[in-house]
């Protein structure tokens, strides 16, 4: 078959499914129009998602009688995407379903590459990233530092949080304290606490530092990031997936981003165990914004456009030379650089989803 009439057919193709799709969502609003006109959905309220599973979302009523409340809802067509932690103007049907009708806008939105490069929001109006890390496995700087990066770019509180502190020992606790102390000396704030359910809870300062807000638990899997926040609100009640015994690795047991309430007034929106946080969305400049060390001193080098790599002058290699930066930080931050400029010189859309 010649190439001209492949693409006359295809073309084709692509408008009968476009003609359908659009005959499906003029339905859908004919039908919706219907439920509204004679009373079998409510007026228009603002509600908060929850979850989102398939091509439904959970949305709990802000206002109203049923305030507190959560529906089953679907979403009119073409609204974009809608995560956990959006507001969303939405009507009530009878039966505990609902409709959403138009997302409303973010402070701020947690977005990852999936595995074709193409960035997915992940969660909505945040305020604070609860970066969490444990004894076990092995806390990996390049990933705390890429999580981190994250946080100062989506302009959000992260506080580091080393779980499993009853797992401290002489062997590991020199290592553990020197790594926490990077952190501390740059100003971010660290918490050591216990969430296994086989010791008693300790949770040090942290129900008064995420009271009042909207706070994302991120961190590798298995950390005990479930484990966490079963000890925040029992009634969570999520699954604790125990450590391979190969890999001392968690086995991903959650998998969609979840918003639950906390008893002091806080949110917490629970993500996928995420085991690799790529960057790869981001260019060199904006790495360089998410270290702090390093964009507090931005504007200082020689040479105004200043690439930080071999120019005379720099003073973003003069304080690594100096050890201002500290090492593991400034080889951490390479090595991001390092996997952005191949990505996209690999020629993956960085860009657009
Ligand atoms: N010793 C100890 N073990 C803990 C603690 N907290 C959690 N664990 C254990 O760590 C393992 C992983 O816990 P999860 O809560 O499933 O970890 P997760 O980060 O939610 O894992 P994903 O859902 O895969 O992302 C389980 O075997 C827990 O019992 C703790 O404070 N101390
Ligand atoms: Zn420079």
């Amino acid at each position: 078959m010649s190439q001209r009439k492949l693409n006359r057919r295809q073309a084709w193709r692509a408008e009968k499914i476009q003609a359908e799709r659009s005959a499906r969502s003029q339905k859908e609003e004919r039908n919706l129009s219907r439920q509204v006109q004679s009373g079998l959905l409510s007026s228009e309220q603002t509600g908060l998602v929850i979850c989102r599973y398939s091509k439904h979302f959970e949305i709990e009523a802000m206002e109203g009688q049923d305030q507190g409340e959560i529906h089953k809802c679907t979403a009119r067509t073409n609204l974009g995407s809608i995560v956990a932690g959006d507001q969303v103007t939405w009507r009530a049907g009878s039966d505990g379903t609902g409709v959403i009708e138009a997302r409303l806008e973010r402070r701020s939105i947690l977005e990852r590459p999936d595995n074709f490069g193409k960035l997915k929001p992940v969660a909505a109006n945040i305020d604070q990233m609860l970066i969490v890390i444990a004894c076990e496995p092995t806390p990996q700087i390049n990933l705390i530092d890429r999580y981190l990066v994250a946080a100062e770019l989506m302009h959000v509180r992260p506080i580091i949080v080393l779980n499993k502190a009853d797992l401290l020992n002489d062997q590991n606790s020199s290592e553990l304290n020197a790594l926490l102390e990077i952190y501390q000396s740059l100003g971010y704030h660290v918490e050591k606490i216990i969430s296994s359910r086989h010791q008693p809870a300790e949770l040090a300062d942290l129900p008064s530092l995420i009271d009042q807000r909207t706070s994302i638990v991120v961190g590798q899997s298995g950390v005990g990031k479930s484990s966490f926040i079963n000890t925040l609100l029992p009634e969570a009640n999520l699954a604790v997936g125990d450590l391979s015994t190969s890999t001392r690795e968690g086995t991903h047991t959650t998998t969609q981003a979840k918003l639950f309430h906390l008893p002091c007034g806080g949110q917490l929106i629970d993500s996928p165990g995420i085991r690799d946080f790529s960057l790869w969305h981001i260019d060199p400049p904006q790495l360089q914004q998410g270290f702090i060390e390093i964009a507090a001193l931005l504007g200082q080098c020689r040479f105004r456009d200043c690439k930080h790599e071999h120019e005379p002058g720099c003073a973003i290699l003069l304080a690594a030379e100096q050890e201002t930066i500290h090492p593991l930080r400034f080889e951490s931050y390479e090595r991001i650089k390092a996997a952005i400029l191949d990505q996209q010189s690999r020629g993956l859309n960085l860009d657009s989803y």
